[in-house]
């Protein structure tokens, strides 16, 4: 492995800017390959994945380095250092650059040592969210963890408004881009590729999401013709999955307090054609008022720790803390009793998390059942783990409106 020192600038570069300057870790990639044009694919690959995995394991490289937390504004020579654990941690070398001399690698390996005997250093989480973890999830979490540290595979949706998934697999293989089947409509990449510049994207025959995603919208048993809320649409990716399964037949509301994210959902729906999608900017508390028992199904996606999607989004950990855990539990609380109104009396409602804590998930659902004397039923629910699907975490409950 030979390591290039500007490349290594770049994650040092990133690095600052997620940890000093508390930006979000795909907007910084994504600026920095922008702003490099000239880096080839391998470049680009070797920048945001050394970037993305010291984020992954930004507590355990730490103790690696110098035994002790990370620092709260590392400066550039540590992360330098920090690389310099990484390289030995990950590619069994450190460079030999003069910004790394002082690494002695007989001592970070013994360190190692003792931190695979630590659950939360090992695999490199909070203390706090370790502690939750275990004690929401005692048989699973010590699995669960190691799952949520692995690179998450590249998976499509199908848009199947415009074509099959036969068809579109054959159509990325004359690309050399190999894909195996899953679930419904998903394809999984063999390896990571890039597939935004596609013909095939641009021409909305595919989505960007996960597997575990994708089990969502099923879950509503839409069919043709239905009225359908999206109440946390967000940029969309579970409303044109409706939009497609209900084969552009009827109409779906998509509503979300963030303007932006609805704008980025027209253009979205637009390049799918799936147009019985119509937004709503939540923006008075009319909105919802107007809306409520004219659902057939409801879609309650709501805003959670993002602790099941930890693989694609590793900084998030860092940014997590109780109180942010209290206020998210507040706000699904919530939005499940503000909103569960807006679906008709027999018709259904889908909870859905990227979490798989019990206190975002079940324990919610059964907080607002007792809350309601009996006018909603869980019909169904169940939690996706990664280390058993091998996809991103989710919790998925289908409830009935029944009073
Ligand atoms: C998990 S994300 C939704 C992801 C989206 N469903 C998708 O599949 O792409 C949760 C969304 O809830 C929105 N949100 C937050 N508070 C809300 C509220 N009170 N009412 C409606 N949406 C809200 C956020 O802006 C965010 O887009």
């Amino acid at each position: 492995m030979k390591f290039h020192h500007n490349l290594v600038a770049a994650v040092v570069h990133a690095l600052r800017a997620i940890f000093v300057e508390q930006q979000y870790a795909d907007k910084v990639i994504e600026r920095i390959l922008k702003s490099n044009p000239r880096w080839g694919a391998r470049d680009r690959g070797f920048v945001a994945e050394s970037t993305y995995n010291m984020v992954r394991w930004w507590r355990l490289l730490w103790f690696l380095l110098q035994q002790t937390e990370a620092p709260k504004q590392p400066t550039d020579e540590e992360l330098w250092r920090l690389f310099g654990v990484w390289a030995l941690h990950h590619h069994g070398l450190i460079p030999p650059w003069a910004e790394l001399s002082s690494l002695n690698a007989n001592q970070i390996n013994e360190r190692m040592a003792h931190a695979r005997t630590i659950r939360a250093l090992r695999e490199s989480i909070p203390e706090w969210l370790d502690i939750q973890g275990i004690q929401e999830l005692p048989e699973q979490w010590t699995d669960i963890l190691p799952a949520l540290n692995q690179q998450a595979d590249v998976v499509i949706r199908v848009n199947t408004l415009k074509i099959s998934r036969a068809d579109l697999a054959e159509l990325l293989q004359k690309q050399a881009i190999e894909t195996s089947p899953i679930e419904a409509d998903g394809l999984v990449l063999s390896k990571r590729q890039n597939l935004f510049k596609t013909q095939e994207f641009q021409n909305g025959l595919f989505e960007l999401q996960d597997a575990s995603s994708q089990a969502v919208a099923p879950a509503l048993t839409v069919t043709t013709g239905m009225r359908v809320i999206d109440a946390c649409a967000g940029g969309g990716g579970k409303t044109l999955h409706l939009a497609a399964l209900m084969q552009n037949k009827g109409k779906i509301i998509a509503l979300d307090v963030e303007a932006w994210k609805l704008k980025n959902l027209q253009i979205r729906a637009k390049r799918a054609g799936a147009d019985i999608i119509e937004s709503r900017l939540i923006d008075n508390r009319k909105v919802i008022k107007r809306l409520y028992d004219s659902a057939d199904r409801l879609l309650l996606d709501v805003p959670c720790s993002g602790l099941g999607v930890l693989r694609r989004n590793p900084d998030t950990k860092w940014k997590l803390n109780p109180e942010v855990m209290a206020q998210v539990r507040e706000h699904q609380q919530q939005i499940l009793q503000n909103y569960s109104y807006l679906c008709r009396q027999g018709g259904q409602i889908v909870y859905s998390t990227c979490s798989v804590l019990p206190s975002e998930n079940q324990l919610q659902i059964q907080a607002f059942l007792e809350s309601q004397a009996g006018k909603f039923t869980l019909l169904s629910e169940k939690t996706l783990l990664p280390h058993l699907t091998g996809f991103d975490g989710f919790y998925i409950a289908v409830l009935e409106r029944v009073g």
